[in-house]
């Protein structure tokens, strides 16, 4: 049994390592980058607008299929090929979208809810996870509201919430922090904290220096590779 999320099946989790990766769609938008990420540290992924950020998140996760190189989870039954070949990440992987991803219609509890839905969780046990992770974000009160009828900031911690319910090895933040003022950008980075803190890998794309400052490890890309 997994002492992470339940997710995993692993006993643990020791890093996520991206070899010689190189991403042509069109141009080269990520040429030969080789980045490890380990368990129990939050690593900032910084860059200016453009550099690949959210592409390499994708290919970390499984969402996107490197051109070439390799992605592996280091785990204690050996390593895992985070590419499952169909574009959907692997239930160890919780992602945090750029653009939310949230479904409209639905309420918050229920867009948190269905990322434990998803992965055989009861409805009713979903549920009560979906509450207490929107409570972790100060959102408690927005349960029942319809997610098309939240500010832009609501929806992000909705977004935080459904991302953090999982308790996945592997967390993949895409500029969770975006659109908060600064105390709700401090729950995040504390919550955030907390996910490495258990042994997760956490990774967070952002562009602002202060959430760059409170994490542990920092990789700059520009133009698609390395550069810090
Ligand atoms: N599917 C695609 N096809 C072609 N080009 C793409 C594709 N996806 C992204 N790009 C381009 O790849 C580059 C990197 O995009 P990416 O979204 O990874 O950057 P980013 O660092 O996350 O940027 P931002 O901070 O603005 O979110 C950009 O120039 C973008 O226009």
């Amino acid at each position: 049994m997994s002492t992470l999320g339940g997710f995993s099946g692993r006993d643990h989790v020791g890093g996520l390592a991206l070899d010689s990766i190189t991403y042509v769609a069109g141009r080269t938008l990520l040429d030969d980058v080789s980045v490890s990420f380990p368990a129990g540290k939050v690593t900032a992924l910084s860059g200016p607008s453009g550099s690949g950020k959210t592409t390499l998140l994708s290919i970390a996760g499984g969402l996107l299929q490197a051109t070439s190189g390799t992605v592996e989870l280091d785990g204690s039954d050996g390593k895992l090929d985070m590419w499952t070949g169909g574009g959907d990440p692997r239930p160890e992987v919780a992602f945090i979208l750029q653009v939310y991803g949230l479904v409209p219609i639905l309420s918050a509890r229920e867009n948190v809810s269905i990322a434990l839905r998803a992965r055989g969780t009861t409805p009713a046990d979903a549920d009560e996870a979906a509450e207490a992770a929107l409570a972790r974000f100060g959102i408690a009160d927005l349960g029942e509201r319809q997610v098309e009828e939240l500010s832009g900031g609501q929806m992000q911690r909705v977004a935080c919430a459904r991302g953090f319910v999982v308790g996945a090895d592997v967390l993949l933040a895409d500029e969770p922090t975006s659109e908060l003022d600064e105390g709700n950008r401090g729950v995040v980075l504390g919550e955030l904290r907390e996910e490495a803190a258990r042994g997760a890998i956490v990774v967070v794309a952002t562009h602002d220096p202060a959430v760059v400052e409170a994490c542990d490890l920092h990789i700059a890309l520009d133009e698609g590779r390395v550069v810090g």
